[in-house]
């Protein structure tokens, strides 16, 4: 009997460079079945194109990134297609679609990717829009909701065929203090009930920590610091204490890389 992995998603030595900009240079994390894993790293430190190696959008230049057991990047189209399938995205950018209702932006992915009747569509929408707080919302226009209830919606939609896989990339950007803490317990909430598994990539440390399981902190294309995410909060780790804290310094350098200031000078 084939045996199940604990890991849902495994990265290992993933080097990644766009031309002569590496930007990952040796990324190994697990994501553990059932958790909530947050990557947490700047802006600009490589977790989206960390990401698009989830979904097969971009291939490695070495190393892999496995979804339950099988290498993305050999997968042909056909499983390729069938694995996007089993992973739900949200972005920053709900790209919900302006012309739908909430309703047919929930319904769409159902039309597009099952066979199931408009009955049993009708109610698996407003299954999804009840897990997020907005049954009664299906009949309105994406411009007539407000930041963090489009953000839900989204959130809706990235459940609508049942992943197994919930990948956040930057969920509570742009969000007020309590459409953020809506959108962080949801997560939670719904990974848990559910019984999916979530990554929320992020440079949201302090809402990421509250609902994270374990945490991967990323810097210069490797991570840096690892751990359960109770643990982070109390770590003395200089690089964990400058991200947690937000310090300008610490062991994470502030300049990009340079030759000695002098050296510029003529
Ligand atoms: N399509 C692309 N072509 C060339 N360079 C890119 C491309 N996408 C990203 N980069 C570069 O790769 C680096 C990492 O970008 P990436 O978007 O993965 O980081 P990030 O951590 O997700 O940042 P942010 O939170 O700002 O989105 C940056 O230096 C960026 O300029």
């Amino acid at each position: 009997m084939k045996q199940i992995s604990e890991n849902l998603v495994e990265v290992s030595n993933l080097h990644f460079a766009y031309g002569n900009n590496k930007v990952l240079r040796g990324i190994n994390l697990n994501i553990h079945r059932g958790k909530v894993v947050a990557i947490l790293g700047v802006s600009g430190c490589g977790k989206s194109t960390l990401l698009h190696h989830f979904g097969g959008q971009l291939k490695p230049d070495s190393g892999s990134v496995k979804f339950q057991g099988q290498i993305i990047h050999e997968l042909d189209n056909t499983d390729l297609y069938a694995v996007r399938r089993e992973m739900g995205m949200m972005f920053q950018v709900s790209g919900l679609f302006s012309d739908l209702t909430v309703y047919d932006n929930l319904a769409f992915p159902m039309r597009e990717h099952t066979d199931l009747s408009e009955e049993m569509i009708h109610d698996l929408v407003l299954m999804k829009l009840q897990a997020v707080g907005l049954r009664n919302a299906h009949g309105l226009m994406p411009k007539d909701l407000s930041g963090g209830m489009e953000r839900r919606v989204a959130l809706a939609r990235a459940i609508a065929l049942d992943p197994t896989l919930i990948i956040y990339d930057e969920p509570f950007a742009g969000l007020d203090p309590i459409s953020l803490s809506t959108i962080a317990n949801l997560i939670r909430k719904l990974n848990d009930a559910l019984g999916i598994t979530s990554v929320v990539v992020t440079y949201d440390m302090s809402e990421s920590l509250k609902i994270a399981d374990y945490v991967y902190f990323i810097h210069d294309g490797v991570v840096v610091a690892e751990g359960e995410a109770a643990d982070m909060l109390a770590s003395n780790d200089p690089i964990v204490y400058q991200f947690i804290h937000a310090k300008p310094d610490g062991p994470v350098a502030f300049h990009y890389p340079a030759p000695p200031y002098a050296e510029d000078f003529l």
